[in-house]
């Protein structure tokens, strides 16, 4: 796992907005072969989408032959109420690329079967051969997608009970009114998210600081769903200051004395694959 610390929001979503303009425009993506992004919805990856959008508007990047699939979607609020996460991902970021709306994959929360919803959302990432890299949120608790405390490490697409946490946290969105927080969330599982190729999840905010070092300095636990990056071989969080606010001193001077070794590790796998040996080097372990 690497871990890239950025002063403030803004250059982590300038960080994240290049790494991903990187991965997309080197995996050159066709209509046949297309580019398999995971998104997030939240405060924290808005820096990204403002970033992305830019580097679009440049001409530096397209999303025409990008497929995206979003980690959840609320339980019961119309697609098109201001909170949905339909609404907030067209708002802030798919109205403003050149993403065809037919590409962009969101979790039908008013799906008659909900169940069945869950299930034709991991056959649809199947079928497009996974997902290439999956952005990801977390919550204060350390979820990630909406994988509250206790979730297995091995879940699916599926529905949730959003913790009590979770709900006071999201009732900001909803005029500080908890009773209008949706009760319940369609999400990605832990596994699904595992099984993408790479993992770049985004944390910032002294709020999300425990959850980062939970998650980091600790064992995998399902009480801290973060955590499972640890046994994924291509994960990468990226955080500012005030989310290593928790972790010890030691592990912030370490991780940022590799990011330089690691950088050098990058553009070493970058040669070796122009020469078409794309057997991955060193890792992001
Ligand atoms: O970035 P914020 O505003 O803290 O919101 C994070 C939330 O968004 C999500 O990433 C949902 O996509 C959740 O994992 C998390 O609850």
């Amino acid at each position: 796992m690497r871990l890239i610390i950025r002063d403030n929001t803004t250059a982590v979503g300038e960080y994240i907005g290049n790494y991903i303009a990187k991965r997309i425009n080197d995996f050159a993506p066709t209509p046949e072969k297309p580019f398999v992004l995971g998104l997030p919805t939240g405060s924290s990856p808005i820096p990204t989408y403002k970033h992305l959008i830019r580097l679009v508007k440049e001409g530096k990047l397209s999303f025409k032959n990008v497929v995206t699939f979003n980690m959840d979607e609320y339980v019961g609020l119309p697609d098109d109420h201001p909170e949905s996460y339909h609404t907030f991902m067209f708002r802030e970021f798919f109205s403003h690329i050149d993403i065809p709306p037919s590409q962009v994959n969101i979790l039908n929360g008013n799906a008659k079967n909900l169940i069945e919803e869950c299930k034709s959302y991991e056959e649809k990432i199947k079928k497009y051969g996974g997902i290439e890299l999956f952005l990801g949120g977390i919550g204060e608790d350390g979820h990630i997608a909406f994988n509250e405390p206790g979730s297995s490490l091995a879940s699916r697409t599926r529905i949730k009970t959003l913790a009590y946490d979770t709900i006071l946290a999201n009732a900001r969105f909803f005029n500080n009114d908890i009773a209008a927080v949706p009760r319940m969330a369609l999400t990605v599982g832990v596994a699904t998210v595992l099984d993408s190729r790479e993992v770049v999840v985004v944390v910032t905010g002294q709020r999300k600081a425990l959850a980062l070092s939970k998650a980091i300095e600790e064992g995998v636990n399902h009480l801290w769903t973060l955590s499972a990056l640890q046994l994924h071989p291509w994960a990468l969080i990226v955080v500012d200051e005030d989310a290593t606010a928790e972790l010890h001193v030691k592990t912030v001077k370490y991780f940022k004395s590799i990011e330089r070794v690691q950088d050098e590790v990058e553009a070493m796998h970058e040669a070796l694959k122009k020469q078409g040996l794309d057997e991955p080097v060193g890792s992001m372990e």
